[in-house]
């Protein structure tokens, strides 16, 4: 046996911040982070979201102020997602793939102010354009339907790709919507827009927050366990990663974050792809919660858990915290 006490004091490398620094496993830096960003109308808008303490949505004017920011902080991507005025929204969600809806007009004003200092990641799903704040389309029943969604969710994609997003981010669940995608992306003269697929998605209770931000949350009636994951389920996340990752995905991500990182850690061990965590809104609000309480640092809470990601083998993770994190890391 070799290794025992006093031979080995595992406490010998921790006794020193340069030793500790020295053995340090995993790193966090500013270009691990993607920043999401919410959208509304109007020019000189600055709109606070109550339940994301610290969190505005912020006109195209502001979201162009904003992604210069994430240059300057070292931030390579953010990530986009529109509040739809309540009169755009309906039930086919048609605004969706609007060349001059909101979500486009953003992604041309930070491609004017950032040209490549800033890579831009939008959202492929229905939830913000339609009346009934599901991300796809209903049958009478009330089922949102698969292929006919798929059909739509490539012309959102598209109409994203031609006012020039970077990377297009399906966060629905619907089956064969990456191949379909790809496929639209290659004929469409895009074979360079990446894909990160949103491959593992649970039906959870961390996305109260983001609901009421882009304004589907008081729409909503039911959920979306008929197309988001059980979060009981490990295999079944696996089984999807494979099939996205054959269907043309660059990228995979697994949501929410921290209570998934048994998934994030298993689909890294087995495919080997770049993996990323969406740390979702409930998480953020929950750490904004505990700091306000009095309950822990929130400096230090958001810290920990972005490591976390990185020891599980995220490649990065995208957070509401970016900014505050980015700051904290470049001191
Ligand atoms: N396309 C839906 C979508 N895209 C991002 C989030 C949640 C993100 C968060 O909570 O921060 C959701 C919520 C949902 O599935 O209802
Ligand atoms: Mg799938």
């Amino acid at each position: 046996m070799t290794g025992r006490y006093p031979n080995t004091r595992m406490r010998r490398t921790r006794a020193s911040g340069w030793s500790r620094a020295l053995h340090r496993e995993n790193q966090l830096a500013p270009t691990d982070l993607i920043w999401p960003l919410f959208v509304t109308e109007g020019s000189g808008v600055e709109e606070p979201i109550g339940t994301l303490p610290g969190v505005s949505r912020w006109s195209v004017d502001g979201i162009a102020a904003r992604a210069k920011e994430a240059a300057k902080l070292g931030i390579p991507v953010v990530a986009l997602f529109p509040n739809t005025p309540a009169e755009k929204r309906s039930d086919d969600g048609a605004e969706a793939h609007n060349p001059d809806n909101l979500m486009c007009r953003a992604i041309r004003a930070i491609k004017d102010a950032c040209g490549d200092d800033v890579g831009v990641l939008t959202d492929v799903a229905l939830d913000p354009y339609t009346s009934h704040g599901q991300d796809g389309l209903l049958d009478e029943s009330g089922y949102v339907t698969n292929d006919d969604t798929v059909a739509v969710l490539v012309d959102q994609a598209i109409n994203q790709a031609e006012a020039g997003a970077d990377i297009i981010a399906p966060s629905d669940m619907m089956d064969g919507r990456i191949h379909a995608i790809r496929m639209a992306l290659e004929m469409g003269n895009h074979p360079n827009v990446q894909i990160m697929s949103y491959a593992a998605k649970y039906a959870s209770a961390f996305y109260g927050p983001f609901r009421d931000a882009v304004g589907s949350g008081g729409l909503l009636k039911g959920d979306k366990k008929s197309y988001q994951m059980d979060p009981a389920n490990s295999d079944e996340a696996l089984r999807e990663v494979e099939l996205d990752i054959a269907e043309g995905a660059d990228s995979v991500m697994v949501k929410p974050g921290l209570a998934y990182l048994d998934i994030i850690y298993r689909v890294k061990q087995a495919f080997g792809v770049p993996v990323f965590a969406y740390q979702v809104s409930g998480e953020y609000a929950m750490i904004e919660a505990a700091e306000a309480a009095g309950i822990g640092d929130r400096d230090a809470l958001l810290m920990e858990k972005l490591i976390a990601f990185k020891r599980a083998g995220c490649s990065g993770v995208l957070t509401y915290h970016a900014p505050i994190a980015a700051r904290l890391l470049n001191g």
